[in-house]
């Protein structure tokens, strides 16, 4: 049984019929890629394996028990989410943002001990932002706000990563920090489950995906049976040309449209 599982699992997208049901395990050590156009589900998608919203059908299991089982805290001691969209609804600085990621470990009203500072302080670190720490959040520029996302997620120290578009607002540099930070995490032992843009990252660092077709269809698998030129086409209504480096593969866009 996989950390995270997908059991039939259907996402709930208003308006749409019934799509191809998810069976899917998240293995540790494992990184999966989710693609697909806008508006195809990817979000959702995610935020169903997190627990945070009601599938349409079929169930999302953590560590062996149904994820309705879980209490909450339980959940967030064990998974961990890059958000997309953040709304940083009162003035905490970049360190005390952090330390939310330490929150699941801690009793009502319980400080936060020296072990929780060491982990934000080393999280901050990481992402190379331990200056910022007494900024204001909402001063941070937003590839500053997508590294604290990423530290905070670090402090909370999960075993299933789900990111969504980590490589927002992240410059090639930080993108590939960020990548190289997830790639960490899965040969530490967790899952990670991205939600992409990019279909050359998801070539460079994910060894398994997802793709989300907008009527609700779905395919999944290995990188080399998924990354195909035809399925990509399919996939964005784009025709692409591919490409090879280091024996992986490259797409770019062609000029104009699908026919
Ligand atoms: N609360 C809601 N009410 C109505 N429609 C919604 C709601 N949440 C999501 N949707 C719709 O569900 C569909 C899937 O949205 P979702 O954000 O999961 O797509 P996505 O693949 O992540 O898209 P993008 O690539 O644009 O970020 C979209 O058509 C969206 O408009």
């Amino acid at each position: 049984m996989g950390l995270l599982e997908a059991c039939g699992l259907v996402i709930d997208i208003p308006e749409r019929s019934e799509g191809r049901a998810l069976d899917i395990a998240f293995e540790p050590g494992q990184i999966w890629g989710v693609l697909g156009p806008n508006g195809a589900g990817k979000t959702t998608l995610l935020h169903t394996l997190a627990g945070l919203r009601e599938p349409c059908s079929g169930s999302v299991w953590l560590d062996g028990k149904a994820m309705t089982d879980w209490r909450r805290r339980q959940v967030a001691q064990r998974l961990g989410v890059v958000f997309q969209e953040r709304h940083d609804g009162f003035p905490a600085t970049v360190r005390e943002t952090a330390l939310m990621g330490r929150h699941p470990f801690l009793s009502l009203w319980q400080r936060e001990g020296d072990n929780d500072l060491q982990a934000v302080h080393d999280a901050l670190r990481q992402l190379g932002i331990q200056h910022l720490a007494h900024r204001l959040v909402t001063t941070l520029s937003g590839g500053e706000r997508q590294r604290l996302a990423f530290a905070t997620v670090l402090a909370q120290n999960p075993e299933v990563w789900l990111a969504d578009e980590p490589s927002n607002h992240l410059d090639l540099q930080h993108q590939t920090a960020a990548m190289q930070l997830l790639h960490r995490q899965a040969k530490a032992g967790c899952a990670v489950v991205m939600c992409l843009h990019d279909v050359n990252l998801a070539a460079r660092w994910c060894d398994n995906l997802l793709l989300l077709y907008p009527d609700g269809e779905a395919c999944w698998g290995p990188q080399d049976a998924m990354l195909t030129l035809d399925a990509l086409e399919r996939l964005y209504g784009q025709r692409l040309h591919q490409g090879e480096i280091f024996g992986k593969p490259v797409f770019m866009p062609a000029a104009g449209g699908w026919s």
